[in-house]
């Protein structure tokens, strides 16, 4: 058995709350979300984790959601590499635009498509294979060799970029993704064996209400 890697989604932001596509675009947690990462972390806590490093995408709800647990486990300021591999999906066009409203414009399916399909891009924006392809090769060069090497890794990233991880991890089809959604500050805490796939998977909290 190798290292451990945990996955958490940042906990609601403000433009979750008013229900606006998101992607690059950069809101801060809300006071729920906050709560919401210091469930997450106390979970954690609980289960009686402490990390070795954690990464984090250049974005301020990853960042603190981020920031929030590792205080809950006791590590606040402990090594935290950030960078943009880990960024939420980005939705082109549709970024600020009012989720009902463009099921309104362009119909609930197309949406759904959008939002959930593995293949077809928002206009002007990334696919989740778009995603998978810059967050696949930044987790395979930095990220699992550390969790190979035995550490404990924490990732605190995005709905969309941490379902790329996710259905790779998963051994998930295409069909199976589209019915994916992860809940806000949920840790994942998934065991790897040596050849880097999954030996377990322990969810520290209840994904049944996540959209
Ligand atoms: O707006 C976004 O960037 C994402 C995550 O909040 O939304 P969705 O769940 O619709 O992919």
């Amino acid at each position: 058995m190798s290292g451990t890697l945990v996955l958490v989604r940042h906990g609601q932001s403000e433009w979750n709350l008013k229900n606006l596509f998101t992607g690059w675009r950069d809101p801060d947690l809300t006071a729920l979300g906050v709560e919401e990462a210091n469930a997450g972390g106390k979970a954690l806590a609980d289960y009686g984790i402490t990390f070795d490093i954690a990464f984090t995408s250049a974005l301020t709800r990853a960042q603190k959601t981020c920031d929030i647990i590792l205080e809950n486990v006791g590590q606040a300021g402990l090594e935290t590499i950030r960078n943009e591999a880990l960024n939420e999906r980005d939705y082109g066009d549709l970024s600020g635009l009012n989720k009902d409203d463009a099921r309104a414009k362009w119909g609930e399916d197309q949406v759904h498509i959008w939002r959930r399909s593995y293949d077809v891009p928002p206009p002007g924006g990334e696919s989740l294979r778009d995603t998978g392809a810059r967050v696949w090769p930044y987790y395979l060069t930095e990220i699992l060799p550390r969790v190979l090497a035995g550490q404990k890794v924490l990732v605190a990233a995005h709905g969309n970029s941490l379902r790329a991880l996710v259905m790779v991890l998963d051994r998930l089809s295409k069909e199976e993704i589209l019915k994916l959604n992860l809940a806000t500050g949920v840790p994942m805490v998934y065991k790897l064996n040596a050849d880097s796939t999954v030996a377990s998977k322990d969810v520290l909290g209840d994904m049944s209400n996540a959209h």
